[in-house]
């Protein structure tokens, strides 16, 4: 089977720093891949690399067979991408919003406009969604960005830490939906630092740190002992010193 992205050797330096040192990644359509590791670890540079955000990086990056750095805005129209945290235009409603996005993939306004209500409704936003976005809670504006990545109904959906403020029905939603998207053979590109959903819901599991990938398996195939979970194997792997011994000289500090 073609790989439906294809990463090879790709770096990335931030002046003089190396972020990413050298990924290669072959990931196939229908795969949920858990993308994890340690804070600054390199996973959002990766996904600015992907969604075509960052174009000074070294390696090569395709997708459906096309030249990310050629091939950019028609690879762009294949991917959703939704942020941790964006810059959403608070002043605008979600139907404004979502009506601007849609447009800009050149969707009709008839599907803008039916797409967003009952992707909106699913959410439990479908009475929000004439009011402006500034009197939003956390959650209600990453629904929002939920339903803005995915409107254009994209091949591959990247996701960095979508979770973010979702309560814990909106959570199983999410969950069900990446579900769901796998079923239509869509491609999933997942970061986050919730173990217990990474373990779930992926199909394949890509521990980085520090700008290489340490481990690249199922979550089975990862585990030392059979009842291992995935953050311990994740502090297994990427564990500078004991968590009771940081924790310890953090606490400490307040008696100086
Ligand atoms: N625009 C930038 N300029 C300089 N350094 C950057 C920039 N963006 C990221 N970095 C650095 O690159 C490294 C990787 O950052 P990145 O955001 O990719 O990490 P991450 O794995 O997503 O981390 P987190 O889990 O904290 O979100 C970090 O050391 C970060 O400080």
């Amino acid at each position: 089977m073609q790989p439906i992205i294809s990463i090879r050797d790709l770096r990335k330096n931030y002046g003089d720093k190396q972020v990413l040192k050298g990924i290669t990644l072959d990931i196939f359509p229908g795969q949920i891949i858990g993308y994890i590791g340690p804070n600054g670890a390199g996973k959002s540079t990766t996904v600015k690399v992907l969604i075509g955000l960052l174009s000074d990086f070294e390696g090569d990056v395709s997708i459906l067979g096309k030249d990310l750095r050629q091939d950019t805005l028609s690879i762009k129209s294949l991917i959703g991408y939704v942020p941790e945290n964006a810059e959403i235009y608070e002043v605008l409603t979600p139907m404004e919003y979502l009506s601007f996005v849609g447009k800009l993939y050149e969707l009709e306004d008839d599907i803008i406009e039916e797409r967003a209500t009952r992707m909106l409704q699913a959410f439990g936003l479908l009475e929000n969604k004439d009011q402006r976005m500034d009197t939003f809670s956390k959650g209600m504006r990453q629904k929002v960005l939920i339903t803005s990545g995915l409107l254009h109904n994209p091949q591959i959906v990247v996701l960095d830490e979508p979770l973010s403020g979702l309560d814990a029905n909106a959570v199983i939603i999410v969950k069900e939906i990446m579900t769901l998207l796998k079923k239509e053979n869509k491609t999933i590109f997942y970061c986050s630092h919730m173990m217990d959903v990474v373990e779930k819901v992926s199909d394949r599991i890509v521990l980085i740190d520090e700008g290489s990938i340490v481990a690249d398996g199922t979550f089975s195939a990862l585990k030392e002992s059979g009842d291992e979970t995935l953050e311990q194997i994740f502090a297994r792997l990427t564990g500078k010193q004991q968590h009771s011994t940081s924790a310890d000289a953090f606490i400490n500090a307040l008696g100086q």
